[in-house]
């Protein structure tokens, strides 16, 4: 089984990719896996680190306004169609999977028109342009959640099947995860996507600036890469508890969730996944200016079904942050039933169904 799958620009589209892929190759040992993506994106970091082989395009984003940026991005989508073709013409797959992102366009598309088989993975409530355009020339769109289904036209195409996640989601216990990340009081994991959120990050610091260290919690902070000096250089001016632990990324993601108490995050669609597939209540705070503003609807979904509270971007402030963080781990029952609904929602079979979608294109 040859598999090509495409996926890029960030953690929200790769880590998919990835659970896609070691899927694949626990059930099939002897598949050949190669993913298509940018230099620039973040898979370029991710991909390799988790064992697998990268090709590279050439591919840009599309601004949703008329600019030399777009004459340039037209240009550079001609160099990799012709890329995706030289690459998909030697590799020969079985077939060719993306999972959103602007590199996927090119490589679906062409794959497509090739006579390769083809499928497509949205991750969100309000689907990707990306996938959107895709929908029309794809054999088969994975959907994550049903609310989803009425962007698309061919319904035929279209199965829902939840968004996957790494395994160690499915396989690490609270325990486990509580000796790695110990804590006397309640652990609050604060996460602002697979980049970070200025918003949240500014919002903790002001917390934190107000209440010193007389905080009934223990905050494990991710404050994403590129804003971590930042942070540190703030932190200078507050003598900050040392068991409060402030990183600029995770890499154990699956130990530090279930290690927690509660949640504090944006709402990347994969995020939200793992929240669930955890089991933790959250305090949801979308980034508002994601392409149609699209977090806030997955945030929507959660706290729907009572998983999570939603604290918009232009309503949040310290002492809203803190306290919805004092409500939730004060209040046992509300904390009980969030846990519940949480774990509800959860979709830890989405992996397999998706697995299950693939193998019935193939054969
Ligand atoms: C700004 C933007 O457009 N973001 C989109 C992007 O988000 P983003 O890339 O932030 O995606 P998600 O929030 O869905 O997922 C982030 C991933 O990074 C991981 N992680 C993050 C931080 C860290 O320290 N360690 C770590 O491992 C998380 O565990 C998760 O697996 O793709 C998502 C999936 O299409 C969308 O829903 C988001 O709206």
């Amino acid at each position: 089984m040859k598999v090509v799958i495409s996926g890029g620009g960030t953690g929200g589209h790769i880590y998919p990719a990835i659970a896609i892929a070691n899927k694949i190759k626990e059930s099939n040992s002897s598949a050949e896996i190669l993913f298509i993506g940018t230099r620039e994106g973040l898979e370029n970091e991710i991909v390799p680190k988790a064992g697998f082989k990268m090709e590279y395009i050439t591919i840009s984003y599309i601004k949703r306004k008329i600019s030399l940026h777009n004459v340039k991005t037209g240009i550079k989508l001609i160099k990799g169609m012709w890329q995706t073709r030289r690459i998909l013409k030697s590799f020969k797959p079985d077939i060719v999977i993306g999972t959103g992102g602007f590199v996927c366009g090119p490589v679906l598309y062409i794959a497509n028109k090739m006579g390769f088989k083809t499928l497509i993975h949205e991750q969100n409530v309000f689907p990707g342009l990306t996938n959107r355009i895709l929908s029309k020339h794809v054999d088969k769109v994975l959907l994550s959640f049903s609310e989803a289904e009425k962007f698309f036209k061919n319904k035929e195409r279209v199965v829902v099947t939840g968004n996957p996640i790494r395994t160690d989601f499915m396989t690490v216990t609270e325990e486990e995860a509580k000796l790695k990340y110990k804590s006397h009081k309640p652990l609050i994991l604060i996460v602002g996507g697979s980049g970070g959120s200025s918003k949240i990050n500014n919002a903790v610091l002001a917390m934190l600036e107000s209440s010193g260290n007389n905080l009934s919690f223990q905050l494990l902070w991710a404050t994403g890469k590129r804003h971590y000096n930042m942070v540190l250089e703030e932190l200078k001016t507050i003598k900050l508890d040392k068991n409060h632990q402030v990183v600029p990324y995770i890499n154990n993601m699956p130990y530090a969730m279930k290690a927690c108490d509660v949640i504090i995050c944006s709402a990347g669609a994969i995020t939200i996944a793992e929240v669930t597939a955890a089991a933790k209540p959250a305090i949801l705070i979308p980034k508002a200016h994601t392409a149609e503003n699209h977090q806030e609807y997955n945030a929507e979904a959660l706290e729907k079904v009572g998983a999570a509270v939603m604290i918009k971007e232009k309503q949040l402030s310290s002492d809203i942050l803190l306290q919805n963080i004092n409500m939730l781990i004060t209040d046992k029952k509300l904390y009980d039933s969030m846990k519940k609904a949480s774990s509800n929602a959860s979709t830890v079979e989405a992996i397999d169904l998706i697995y299950k979608e693939i193998l019935k294109l193939i054969k």
